[in-house]
């Protein structure tokens, strides 16, 4: 293992110089920019020079404010993976994570990310089901950590689905999370064997005149009414209850991935009023149908002159929206992929969808159901992909992610 004193740029030496602090979405979304001040070379850019802390209550990389990229991967443990083993693994990744998140290397001879700093990295690991009945700890396992149902329409891909352990790397430079997964991927050798990867994508800092809402590869403004920050029921909304059971995952997550490809060619085909219709909201601008902007409250009881409902029975957003569902609710934290084209020549490209919730049987799974039933939005879209995971709480110096499963 290397130092993590050796860190990239004299990153940390210069520290105490940290000027900017950003305004995080959450305890461990709160970012810190350093100035490098050790001489060696032009200051890196606020961009390159943000870190995000690894450790805390929550782990990062849950609110914290999405990064320009990701890489999602899955992990099976080798079949003479015991407790003491993963345990270990979980603890060496931990440390890795940390240091990266710095911007400290964790290994000693890999350069990839030499010249730049943490770029915001986050690491964020999750275990599945499968991985409490791999080491005999069935009893430990959450009961919202089921399988999820089968849903009407998806056509899902077994070996890209599931996976006893989750790694979510985002950072706001390709090459950082390229590095950042590649040495978590050699610590795992002889504990875990890759099952899955994706790699996905959002706006660039900067790339718009100001900070804005997501678009996605349809063209639609997306994450508009994501649960945020300043509400009352946030927390509630998205980390396991102090009081739920089993104790280790109180203040964890469950996140549900799901690659979703976007059959673009027929959604091209619809004209922007169409495609208006189909969400429930103005393309441009984001707005609901009904008016105002992005931010209006859609008005769901407005009809147009012939008595229909100016956002249809089925647009998307009605079919969605937590005053429909329950309350049901969920932090999306997706990002678009584009892996080239298919045999047929069309695009497979569309959104990896990623949210995060409180519990899936209170938030993704019958808001789903719904959606598969009749959402208008379900004709443009393919379901490829599935994992429910569960991330622990984060952890603090010394101590790595899912220590309290392992040694509580
Ligand atoms: C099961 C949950 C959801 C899936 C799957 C899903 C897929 C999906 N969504 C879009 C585009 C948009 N979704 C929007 C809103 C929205 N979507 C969900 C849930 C799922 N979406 C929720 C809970 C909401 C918020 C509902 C509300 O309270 O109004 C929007 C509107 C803008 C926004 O609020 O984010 C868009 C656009 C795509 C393209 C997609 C699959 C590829
Ligand atoms: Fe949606």
């Amino acid at each position: 293992m290397g130092n993590d004193g050796m860190s990239r740029r004299g990153l940390l030496g210069a520290a105490g110089a940290a000027g900017l602090v950003l305004g995080g979405a959450g305890g461990a979304g709160v970012a810190a920019a350093v100035a490098d001040s050790s001489g060696g070379g032009p200051a890196l850019t606020s961009l390159g020079s943000t870190a995000v802390p690894f450790h805390g209550a929550r782990q990062a990389g849950i609110t914290t404010p999405p990064q320009a990229r990701t890489v999602l991967a899955a992990y099976d443990l080798e079949p003479g993976a015991d407790r003491a083993k993963t345990a270990a693994l979980l603890r060496r990744w931990s440390d890795a994570a940390a240091r990266m998140s710095r911007g400290g290397r964790a290994d000693a001879d890999d350069q990839v990310a030499l010249d730049a700093g943490p770029s915001s990295l986050t690491v964020t690991f999750a275990f599945g089901s499968a991985l409490f009945d791999k080491l005999g700890m069935a009893d430990r396992r959450p009961a919202a950590l089921q399988p999820l149902p089968a849903f009407p329409g998806e056509e899902l891909d077994a070996a890209r689905s599931d996976g006893d352990l989750l790694v979510q790397v985002c950072a706001d430079d390709a090459l950082v999370g390229f590095h950042a997964l590649r040495t978590l991927h050699k610590l795992a050798r002889g504990t875990a064997r890759p099952r899955w990867r994706m790699a996905g994508f959002a706006r660039s800092p900067g790339a718009t005149a100001a900070p804005m809402t997501h678009r996605n590869l349809m063209g639609q403004v997306d994450g508009t009414k994501n649960p945020r920050p300043g509400d009352a029921d946030f927390e509630a909304k998205l980390f396991i209850a102090p009081t739920a059971d089993p104790v280790w995952a109180r203040g964890g997550s469950y996140v549900v991935v799901r690659r979703i490809r976007m059959l673009l060619d027929s959604w091209d085909g619809l004209d922007v009023p169409a495609q208006e219709r189909v969400i429930g909201r103005r393309k441009d601008t984001g707005a609901p149908l009904t008016g105002g902007a992005e931010r209006t409250e859609p008005d769901y009881g407005r009809r147009n002159g012939d008595g229909t409902p100016v956002i249809a029975a089925n647009a998307h957003i009605r079919v969605t929206a937590p005053e429909f569902n329950r309350g049901a609710a969920m932090l999306r934290r997706g990002y678009s992929y584009d892996d080239g084209f298919r045999p047929d020549g069309t695009a497979d490209a569309g959104l990896l969808f990623v949210a995060w919730q409180a519990d899936p049987r209170d938030g993704f799974v019958p808001v789903q159901q719904k959606l598969a039933r009749g959402d208008a939005l379900s004709p443009f879209i393919r379901h490829e992909t599935s994992g429910l995971f569960v991330a622990p709480p984060g952890c603090a110096p010394g101590g790595y992610v899912g220590q309290g499963l392992f040694e509580g």
